[in-house]
């Protein structure tokens, strides 16, 4: 593996743009990604993960897009993942060898969720089996139980992993148990690894047990508030710190109250950067206009520390 910027600070969970009627709009990723870099002050992102709507696009869309992302990133992103899990194992192997040639920066891959592994020793397996088709691309775990339904701790997960994929890099963890997350650190401090929080709404609390960053959907269009609040931890200035998540977690405490998920996030991104996401794909249903007119009224009305 040649020598890397360290994945850290945030990471889009990038959104599928798609067409009115549902094809995948790839003309509109470069528009995209200046948004991300000047509007957002995110140069990271994570392509056809759970935001991506990855799992419900074809492999050849899948290819395409991390063609895409990877071209139009070029010199100006810092890091493209793409996510590579499926549930078919020669799927999922046919896209590492994919995102290695292309010249992706690392890939991710989440668990099986039709036939589950059940114990770590077979999703270590698996995970050995895809990554080893793109052996010079560092590699993280998608843990995302919420959706997965794969609950194997990655405390436990991560105890000799290095020793069987060489690659593994971190874990994008989409978990609430900041427990496990502690632990993770705290086990592996030696080690350099990448611990990128996935629950944007108590991202502070990850930064407080030392996660490096963070992947997720709201970095899309609350990229420059948040990256706002990881300066103020930084500095620190744990109370502008807070202050930011509230109002991100105001935001988004609201949406969740009327049905919040990747549909919607499609329509607020469109309404905050002008860019048009289109709809979600099946069985996803687009945003109502109820929904739409109260986001952005909400949004609106959230006053910044920084005044904008
Ligand atoms: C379940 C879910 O979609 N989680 C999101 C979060 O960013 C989430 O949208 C946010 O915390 C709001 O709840 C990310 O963890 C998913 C993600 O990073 C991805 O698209 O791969």
């Amino acid at each position: 593996m040649t020598s890397r910027k360290k994945l850290q600070g945030l990471v889009a969970a990038t959104i599928t743009p798609m067409t009115p009627d549902g094809q995948i709009n790839l003309p509109v990723i470069r528009q995209y990604v200046d948004y991300l870099v000047n509007k957002q002050t995110v140069k990271n992102v994570f392509v056809n993960g759970t935001t991506g709507e990855g799992l419900s696009l074809s492999i050849q869309e899948r290819k395409q897009l991390a063609e895409e992302w990877v071209c139009q990133g070029k010199d100006k992103l810092d890091h493209v993942i793409i996510h590579v899990g499926a549930l078919s194992l020669p799927e999922s192997q046919e896209l590492a060898r994919h995102a290695a040639a292309i010249g992706a920066g690392g890939i991710a891959v989440i668990a099986p969720f039709f036939f589950k592994p059940t114990n770590k020793d077979e999703l270590v397996s698996l995970l050995q089996k895809v990554t080893s088709e793109a052996p010079d691309v560092p590699f993280y775990y998608y843990h995302i139980p919420p959706l997965t339904g794969v609950k194997i701790r990655v405390e436990e997960l991560l105890e000799g992993i290095k020793e069987r994929i060489p690659t593994f890099q971190g874990v994008k963890f989409s978990d609430t148990d900041l427990l496990d997350l502690a632990q993770c650190i705290h086990k592996n401090e030696a080690q350099q690894l990448e611990f990128l929080y996935g629950v944007d709404e108590q991202l502070l609390g990850a930064l407080a047990v030392g996660a490096n960053g963070a992947v997720g959907s709201t970095y899309n269009y609350l990229g420059r508030q948040t990256n706002l609040m990881l300066e103020a931890f930084a500095k620190p200035d744990l109370a502008l710190a807070r202050k930011y998540q509230f109002l991100t977690g105001e935001f988004l405490n609201f949406v969740i109250k009327l049905g919040f998920g990747v549909a919607q996030t499609k329509a607020v991104m469109t309404f905050v950067s002008g860019i048009p996401m289109g709809p979600p794909r099946l069985p996803l249903l687009g945003a109502s206009e109820e929904f739409i007119a109260k986001a952005k009224a909400k949004l609106d009305s959230i006053v910044w520390p920084d005044g904008n």
